[in-house]
């Protein structure tokens, strides 16, 4: 099999291109430049884009042997993620990037592109199980990378290799180790790779500019502070609000109204969440018979919750859960799991919270 391996210049897809070598596959290793300023992110910063991960996949391709590309996708990447992830903070939502990026470039103008030129499917490091063309946790719950999959196709999964989805990050790590590479103790990568600073509300601030409005107090309906932009917040947030309220108990931030720039906050009790509104779902296999029991992620690294899935007739879904949860931010991704203690639970697809 003929397969293209994309390595960032970590040790997850290092590990993973060389176990594709290991399984006698035709392995070709691909970067990806996805910064459209690269030589800025030069020291220190660990994510998806810079010189350095085009140096570390380069030479780890070449200690296997393998032939290996940079693709430059920058002008792809900032319209399909960056601009995605800016608009949807600009629409009072909390986008999830990675998810963005793993739809929208890696699994369909990077497969694309390796389908057109002979390739029988993409390699990647990512942390989560795929077979028999099906969707599973990682063996490392701690790792897991099933939620910022979820959003994939059946035709896309077809198309996508996943070789460490059955090890630990340990292992992952020893394996490197053994085999003398040199990203074997890279950290691993950054939240959001294009914020190498991590301020994201910096970043937007450049993007959208100030816009003030005020944060107002659910309970009373009086106004305890100022924003200097609805960019700043999301649904459950709670440091950062800077309010003036005469009570101390904690407020957290509701809900966000860009067209009126209103923030909403309020005590703990009110950030409960018992019925979860989405868009339409996408499925990673055949779509399921509705109603349906399973259990929702709402967020990367949250918990799961149990809860019935029905269609709604706008055609997204109603999730009614289990147990109360706080923070549901719309623009997050709703993952749908099928629990499976055995085999991992199964990523039945996903839809984005609405409300
Ligand atoms: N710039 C890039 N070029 C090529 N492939 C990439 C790039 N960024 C990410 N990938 C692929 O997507 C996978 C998941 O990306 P993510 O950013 O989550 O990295 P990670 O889990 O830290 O893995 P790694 O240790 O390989 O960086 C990577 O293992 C790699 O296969």
């Amino acid at each position: 099999m003929r397969v293209l391996a994309a390595m960032s210049g970590g040790v997850d897809s290092a590990v993973a291109a060389a176990l594709a070598v290991d399984a006698g596959h035709d392995v070709t290793g691909v970067h990806l430049a996805l910064s459209p300023d690269r030589q800025t992110l030069r020291s220190g910063a660990r994510g998806c884009c810079s010189v350095e991960d085009a140096h570390d996949a380069r030479r780890v391709a070449d200690e296997l042997g393998i032939p290996f590309y940079v693709w430059d996708l920058a002008d792809r990447f900032r319209e399909d993620v960056v601009e995605d992830f800016v608009a949807e903070y600009a629409a009072g939502r909390t986008p999830n990037p990675c998810l963005r990026c793993n739809e929208r470039i890696k699994f369909t103008a990077v497969l694309d592109r390796a389908r057109a030129l002979g390739f029988d499917a993409v390699v990647t490091g990512h942390h989560a199980r795929l077979a028999d063309g099906r969707l599973r946790r990682s063996v490392d719950a701690a790792k897991d990378q099933s939620y910022v999959l979820g959003v994939l196709t059946a035709e896309q999964l077809a198309g996508a290799r996943f070789p460490l989805g059955s090890m630990t990050k340990e292992r992952v790590r020893a394996i490197a180790a053994e085999r003398g590479f040199a990203v074997a103790t890279k950290p691993d990568s950054h939240d959001v790779c294009f914020i190498p600073d991590g301020d994201t509300r910096g970043f937007l601030t450049r993007r959208l500019g100030t816009a003030p409005g005020p944060v107002v107090d659910a309970a009373t309906g009086t106004t305890v502070g100022s924003h200097e932009g609805t960019h700043g917040f999301t649904v459950g947030q709670r440091r950062g609000l800077g309010l003036a309220v005469g009570d101390q108990r904690p407020r957290y931030v509701l809900s966000i109204e860009p067209v009126t720039r209103t923030v909403t906050v309020g005590t703990a009790e009110l950030t409960g969440v018992d019925v979860v509104r989405t868009g339409p779902p996408t499925w990673t296999g055949p779509a399921p018979a509705l109603p349906l029991r399973a259990e929702v992620q709402l967020r990367a690294h949250g918990t799961p919750v149990g809860c019935t899935v029905e269609a709604a007739p706008d055609g997204g879904l109603v999730l009614t859960l289990a147990r109360t949860e706080r923070g549901v931010a719309p623009g997050q991704s709703a993952v749908l799991y099928a629990p499976d203690p055995v085999h991992g639970d199964l990523v039945l697809g996903q839809a984005p919270v609405a409300r």
